[in-house]
Formats: C-alpha cells, sequence, structure tokens
C-alpha cells in the first residue's frame, strides 16, 4: 500500500480548518498548526475546533499542534493559510522548517500592500522556491460550507499542471470538486478582487439598492477584474470560471461571506470602527483594496468599483456620495 499524502496547514482559521477537512477526508494525513494552545489542545482532544466550527467534527486523519516544525516535517503540501499581509513575517520563520521538495499551497486571497505582489510572488520572494511548487486553492468556496461538507467546486493552480494534478487528487472528496487551472495570475486576481467587490456588493446591499444594483456590481466588477487581470498577463477567459465568476457570485450573495457582510455594515450606516469591531474573522478586501487599487494604478488600468470601495473605507466617503460619483460617470461602450 503506497504511503498517505502528507500535508501541513498553517493555520487553524476558518478556511485553513475547512481546507484540512476536505484534505482529511480525501484521504491525506493532516496536520493543522494553531497560533494558539488552546486551539490545537481543543482539535486533539475534542475532534472540533469550537472557535470557528462549533459542532462539525474533524476527521481522524487531523490533528493540531502548535509548532511549526513538527507540523511541516514531511509535508508533501504546505498550505498558507494566515491573512494575506503577515504571510510575509509568518512564512519568512518558517522558510527554514520547509520540508525538502514540498509545494506550497496558497489559500489566501489577497494583495499584498505596498509590493502589490500576489501571494504566491510573496511566496516565491520569500521562500525562494521556484513557481512550478507553488499551487494556489481558490474558488466559490465558503468555508463553513465547506466545512459542513455542502457541494462546491474549486480551483487548484499551478503553472505546472502535473503539480496542479497532485493537488487536485489529493483534495478530491465527493463534496468538493477541484479542477485544474494553469493560469495562477488570473485565479489569484479573481479571488482577490472580488473581495473587494464583495464589499461594494455589502455596501449597496446595506444601503438597500436592489438586485439590479446588485447584478450590475457583480457583472461590471467583473469587468474591470478582467481588465486588471489581462494588463498582467492573466487569460481573460479564467474571469468566467470558477476563479472569478464563480466566487463572485458566492461572495456577492453569501450572508458567511465576511466582505459581503462587512460591506453591508458600513452600507447601513455603522462606521468603519463599529464594522472592525464587529468583524471577527479576517476581511481581505479591507486592505487589499488599496493594493489593488495601487496595483491598478502601475498598470495603468481604471477601476472605478475599487476606486469606490476605497473612498467609503479608507477616505472616509459617504456611500451615497459614491454612489452618486459612480452613477455621473462619463458614458462608455460595454466593452473597450
Ligand atoms: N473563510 C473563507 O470562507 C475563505 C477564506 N479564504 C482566504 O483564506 C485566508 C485566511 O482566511 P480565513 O481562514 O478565513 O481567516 P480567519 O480569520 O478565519 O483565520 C486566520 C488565521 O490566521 C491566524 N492569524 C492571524 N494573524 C496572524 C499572524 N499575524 N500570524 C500568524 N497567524 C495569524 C489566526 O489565528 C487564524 O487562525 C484569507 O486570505 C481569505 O481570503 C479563501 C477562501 C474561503
Ligand atoms: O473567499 C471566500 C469564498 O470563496 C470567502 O469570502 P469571505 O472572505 O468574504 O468570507
Amino acid at each position: 500500500m503506497s504511503k498517505p499524502v502528507k500535508a501541513a496547514v498553517l493555520s487553524a482559521g476558518s478556511w485553513g480548518t475547512a481546507f484540512g477537512i476536505v484534505l482529511a477526508d480525501a484521504g491525506c494525513d493532516v496536520t493543522l498548526w494553531a497560533r494558539r494552545p488552546e486551539v490545537a489542545d481543543a482539535i486533539n482532544s475534542t475532534r472540533t475546533n469550537p472557535d470557528y466550527f462549533p459542532g462539525v467534527e474533524l476527521p481522524q486523519g487531523m490533528r493540531a499542534t502548535t509548532d511549526p516544525a513538527e507540523a511541516m516535517a514531511g509535508a508533501d503540501f504546505t498550505v498558507l493559510s494566515v491573512p494575506s499581509q503577515t504571510l510575509r513575517a509568518n512564512l519568512a520563520e518558517w522558510t527554514p522548517m520547509l520540508a525538502p521538495g514540498t509545494v506550497l499551497v496558497s489559500l489566501m486571497k489577497g494583495v499584498e500592500l505596498g509590493t502589490t505582489m500576489r501571494m504566491s510572488e510573496v511566496i516565491e520572494d520569500v521562500a525562494k522556491v521556484g513557481h512550478d511548487r507553488i499551487a494556489v486553492v481558490t474558488g466559490p468556496n465558503l468555508a463553513r460550507e465547506i466545512a459542513s461538507r455542502m457541494p462546491a467546486a474549486a480551483v487548484v493552480a499551478c503553472t505546472d499542471e502535473s503539480v496542479a494534478q497532485r493537488l487536485q487528487a489529493a483534495s478530491h472528496t465527493p463534496y468538493f470538486r477541484p479542477y485544474t487551472n494553469t493560469d495562477v495570475v488570473g485565479c489569484e486576481l479573481g479571488g482577490a478582487v472580488k473581495n473587494v467587490i464583495g464589499l461594494a456588493v455589502g455596501i449597496a446591499d446595506g444601503m438597500g439598492l436592489g438586485d439590479n444594483a446588485k447584478g450590475s456590481l457583480i457583472t461590471r466588477g467583473l469587468a474591470e477584474t478582467t481588465r486588471l487581470g489581462v494588463a498582467l498577463g492573466a487569460d481573460p477567459l479564467t474571469f468566467s470560471g470558477l476563479a472569478g465568476l464563480g466566487d463572485l457570485v458566492a461572495t456577492c450573495s453569501s450572508p458567511l461571506s465576511r466582505n459581503h457582510t462587512f460591506g453591508t455594515n458600513l452600507g447601513k450606516g455603522m462606521t468603519l470602527q463599529e464594522t472592525i469591531a464587529v468583524t471577527k474573522q479576517t476581511a481581505e478586501g479591507v486592505k487589499s483594496c488599496e493594493s489593488v487599487l495601487d496595483l491598478a494604478r502601475r498598470h495603468g488600468v481604471d477601476m472605478p468599483i475599487t476606486e469606490t470601495v476605497v473612498g467609503i473605507v479608507h477616505e472616509g466617503k459617504p456611500p451615497v456620495v459614491a454612489l452618486k460619483e459612480l452613477m455621473s460617470r462619463s458614458a462608455k461602450p460595454e466593452r473597450r
């Protein structure tokens, strides 16, 4: 009998835990790294992660530790699931402990502030591994639904298709159906920008602007995501796939989405500080809207919805004023 695939998942937050469940259900031997000892203890002693998924039973093939070296020892896949803005510092600490030949897998949907790097670029920069050893998992994957084993499709992307296929096999379960893709740029941008569009749709929902506004924001949001992607060398078709449209639809229609919920609270009139105070988990779009806009400006790409979100979230622009500005932009053809 062949040895089970070994996976380290760093860390034990929402998506790390949920994807760890997927890997374990697919037959992998999974070790989660948890920052807090009480989370690791609860996982090992109660087979649940009560802070994130109370009542969800974790698979037998999954355990937790607070020692990153122990988690990573001999791992075929090292899965990274920390907030995008802390990845660089976390990975710098973890790089000396990486197992030889391990594939680094990013679950993160963000763009680094300052450098405007995508997460796979940060990984390549810090861990000094080639892009053929870095994979990305993305798509319409709300962690709470996945942890409850509700059905979803996903994308596993790597420039080396055989690596994507290995990860596909390691994460395919009766409820989780991953497709491979070699367009890493498009897949990552789809995930990072949809968080920003999710904020915009949430704001519109909070303001009670209706479903036409939602449909319009999703579609025009996808148009600006695609414009950015094409400028960065992505395949435009990626954005009509799971990493683009699929993820946008899930995020923009679900109360489980933190970005959507964050936007809804702002649209209802909460201040930024009040909204941050009631948001317990990572809403990546809040920070990444600025880095996405920065990236767009560096490449001369117009991203009006992203610009509007930055105005509301970071510049204190009232949503009603932002809406008026967005709607009164100069008239143009749908496709340029
Ligand atoms: N939750 C979801 O449904 C999905 C999330 N993602 C992405 O996954 C990434 C992680 O998000 P979630 O797991 O949802 O967030 P989360 O807030 O639930 O978990 C984040 C984890 O990172 C840890 N953490 C926070 N600050 C840290 C630091 N400075 N150093 C080390 N660890 C730190 C926390 O302890 C926690 O375990 C994000 O980029 C998000 O966009 C992607 C798909 C689905
Ligand atoms: O990326 C996600 C679903 O695919 C999760 O969205 P939120 O981070 O907004 O919860």
